[in-house]
């Protein structure tokens, strides 16, 4: 099956408040372009661009004003039969994910990078210490998630008719029905999206050699 890698790179990176987080450099290398390289491999790679970018030799689409809705994009421009969706907020590919990833998706028709809550997880309630929530019961959501190509676009089109917002495509999917399968991440692929985030990245960004 082709495979397409979709990638959301539309942001403006606000909670960084550096630009376009695409466009920042870790390492020597923009996230976009690590990003690129770890999916050298991919029948096809399609970015959703800021406004006002461009990029040669790439076959973009123009970001939308959610991510949602550059994500839509991206899947109706993309031909592979399997599409991956992946946030170039997380430059740091790790294969082993992906391939248990791709076996996932190709068994069950969508699946999930996840990793385990590292941390004693606490409902706030005004300030105070809440009910301690199950962490062994939850999971943090990663990308990429991947998905049969008509299976994600059915679910973006009714989602969009309905007028629906989600934060990621997983959860598009399981409301339009499908189960999504969760699959054993790597914490490597942490989502760059405060300013000390930059800081990890660049010291991961050393000792990179995948
Ligand atoms: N309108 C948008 C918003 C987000 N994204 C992409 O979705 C991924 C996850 O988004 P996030 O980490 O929130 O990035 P930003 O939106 O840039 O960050 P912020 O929320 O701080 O502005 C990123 O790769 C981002 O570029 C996108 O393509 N289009
Ligand atoms: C898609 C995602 O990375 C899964 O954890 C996440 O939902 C993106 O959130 P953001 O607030 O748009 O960064």
């Amino acid at each position: 099956m082709r495979v397409s890698v979709l990638l959301p790179a539309a942001g403006q990176g606000e909670r960084i408040g550096r630009g376009p987080k695409a466009f920042l450099r870790v390492g020597g290398k923009t996230l976009l372009d690590w990003a690129l390289e770890g999916f050298a491999w991919a029948d096809e790679v399609v970015v959703a661009l800021p406004p006002g970018f461009r990029v040669d030799g790439l076959k973009t689409v123009p970001g939308g004003q959610t991510r949602q809705q550059s994500v839509f994009n991206l899947v109706q421009a993309a031909t592979g039969e399997v599409v991956l969706v992946h946030d170039v907020a997380r430059p740091f590919v790790v294969r082993p994910a992906i391939e248990r990833l791709l076996q996932a998706v190709r068994a069950t028709g969508a699946a999930t990078l996840v990793v385990p809550v590292p941390d004693t997880l606490v409902r706030e309630d005004d300030g105070r210490y809440g009910g301690v929530i199950a962490r062994e019961h939850h999971r943090l959501v990663q990308t990429p998630q991947g998905f049969r190509r008509e299976l994600l676009w059915q679910a973006h089109q009714q989602a969009r008719a309905a007028g629906i917002a989600f934060t990621d495509d997983a959860q598009l999917v399981r409301w339009l029905g499908h189960p999504v399968a969760l699959v054993e991440g790597d914490r490597r692929m942490f989502k760059v999206t405060y300013p000390e985030d930059l800081i990890l990245a660049e010291g991961l960004a050393q000792v990179w050699n995948s």
